[in-house]
């Protein structure tokens, strides 16, 4: 049987999840925890109440000594500097959730030089959108268009820049509040650039790919519809993504997307 050695870094909303999910499968292994220093010992102190965590180690790094065969991002920005790139420079394969971070310029270049250093590969998640094989499939043929449409309840974009041109508290109706490039989304809407980011970089990247985004009353789940157009045809994806309790910024799918890529590594049909 072949058991990896998880080391987890974040244990918000999402890490949490994913932690539940796997807890009884007994080839997949946490042994790590990594967070935020300040968050050290109210997560050890929490962990000491479950009965599986008696082995794992919580901290604010990764252990080299105690080597991992996997490190799981789902922390954000700052992660990806501090754990990933140090991780694939040292030869241990990475998987990233928070894949809007990789829309600052230069990031993308600097995880695959770091991949290729430590002769690994970093996995990026398709997280909360679906379709992203056909779409980099396609791209292989070339891709003529590609447009994103997100739509959430208002609450889901408390404390962006939506905050500014819309009353998000007493909205009647769907309303739109940016209309532009996946790269200037990802800029002004950081912690909800991870679907536009992922599909500018399976298909026609940052600059191409149209995004337009809307707060909206009637809707309860985060709603990613995409279109793409090109030598294999058309595509259009409409995901409607259940927001976490713990995070309505964030959709369950994401979860269950590290869920099934773990399960990937190891069980004998990936799919
Ligand atoms: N790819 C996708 O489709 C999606 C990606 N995400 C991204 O996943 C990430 C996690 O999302 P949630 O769990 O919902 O957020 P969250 O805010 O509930 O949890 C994030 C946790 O990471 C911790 N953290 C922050 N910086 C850290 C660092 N340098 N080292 C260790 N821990 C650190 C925080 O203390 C927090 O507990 C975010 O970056 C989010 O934007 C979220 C939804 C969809
Ligand atoms: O639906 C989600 O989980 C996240 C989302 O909109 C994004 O970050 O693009």
């Amino acid at each position: 049987m072949t058991v990896e050695r998880i080391a987890l870094v974040g244990f918000g909303a999402i890490g949490r999840a994913v932690f539940d999910l796997i807890a009884d499968d007994n080839r997949l292994e946490i042994d790590q925890i990594v967070v935020p220093a300040e968050l050290v010992q109210p997560i050890k102190e929490e962990l000491a109440q479950r009965p599986n965590a008696a082995l794992l180690t919580v901290s604010d790094h990764v252990s080299y000594d105690d080597r991992p065969d996997l490190i799981v991002e789902c922390a954000g920005h700052s992660a990806i500097e501090t754990h990933v790139l140090p991780g694939l420079k040292a030869g241990i394969p990475c998987m990233v959730v928070s894949i809007g971070a990789l829309s600052e310029p230069g990031l993308p270049e600097q995880l695959e030089a770091a991949a290729q250093a430590g002769n690994t590969q970093v996995h990026l998640l398709s997280g909360a959108i679906g379709g992203i094989d056909a779409l980099a499939a396609a791209r292989v043929a070339g891709l003529d268009e590609v447009t994103y449409v997100g739509r959430k309840p208002p609450l889901g974009w408390l404390g962006t820049p939506a905050e500014e041109k819309l009353d998000l508290h007493n909205l009647k109706e769907k309303e739109i509040f940016f209309e532009g490039s996946a790269r200037d989304a990802a800029r002004l809407f950081p912690k909800n650039a991870n679907v536009a980011a992922t599909l500018s970089l399976a298909g026609i990247g940052l600059d191409k790919t149209k995004v337009k985004l809307y707060a909206d009353p009637t809707v309860s789940e985060n709603i990613h519809y995409y279109e793409a157009q090109g030598a294999f045809g058309f595509m259009g994806v409409t995901l409607k993504g259940k927001p976490l309790a713990s995070n309505p910024k964030t959709s369950a799918l994401t979860v269950y997307s590290v869920v099934r890529a773990l399960k990937n590594r190891v069980q004998s049909v990936a799919i």
